[in-house]
């Protein structure tokens, strides 16, 4: 994708795989002007997928983009794309007890809500994992708004392999069923 992201309606839509300078991989897709799904493929909560994840999402200047969010974790993300240079720059604030017991988190949080709630609950909070990077983003695509198969199921072994070679989306972005 070679496309010269300017205003807000060029990057809703868009679905992102970048790498953290960390080495953490990421998956996300702006979903709408309020809305964005993920999956986590390496880092410290790799397996962890989440969808309709309601985000404030904001135009900076011409081609600059900042979403943030706060989770039924307790978890606090702020993102700031720069699609234009293939790069951006997130802040991930994780209360302690995700730090501490990250596997409660992996998995597809949407079926697991009131245990994110009891959790946060039930565990620490202070002091947080402050974990500031850059990251390099390896693969755009233009999905379109508010496409449900962008985020549809677990991440895998070689799933960003088979996005970025094309076996995983068809000409409409649809996914390939196999
Ligand atoms: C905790 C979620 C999260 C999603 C995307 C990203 O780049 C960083 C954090």
């Amino acid at each position: 994708m070679t496309k010269q992201f300017k205003e807000l309606e060029d990057f809703l839509g868009t679905h992102f795989i970048y790498t953290y300078d960390n080495g953490w991989n990421y998956e996300w897709y702006a979903k709408n002007d309020h809305t964005v799904d993920y999956r986590i493929h390496g880092g410290m909560v790799a397996g962890r997928w989440v969808r309709d994840q309601e985000a404030n999402i904001v135009k900076l200047t011409d081609g600059v983009f900042k979403i943030t969010w706060t989770e039924p974790t307790g978890t606090d993300v702020a993102l700031d794309f720069m699609p234009n240079e293939n790069k951006l720059h997130g802040t991930i604030f994780f209360p302690k007890w995700v730090e501490e017991h990250p596997e409660i988190t992996v998995t597809y949080q949407n079926d697991h809500i009131a245990l994110m709630e009891e959790s946060r609950e039930k565990y620490e909070t202070y002091p947080k994992l402050l974990v500031p990077e850059f990251a390099t983003i390896t693969y755009m695509g233009d999905a379109g708004q508010n496409n449900e198969d962008v985020i549809s199921q677990a991440p895998y072994e070689g799933m960003i392999e088979d996005i970025q070679e094309g076996r995983y989306f068809d000409e409409n972005y649809k996914k390939i069923n196999r």
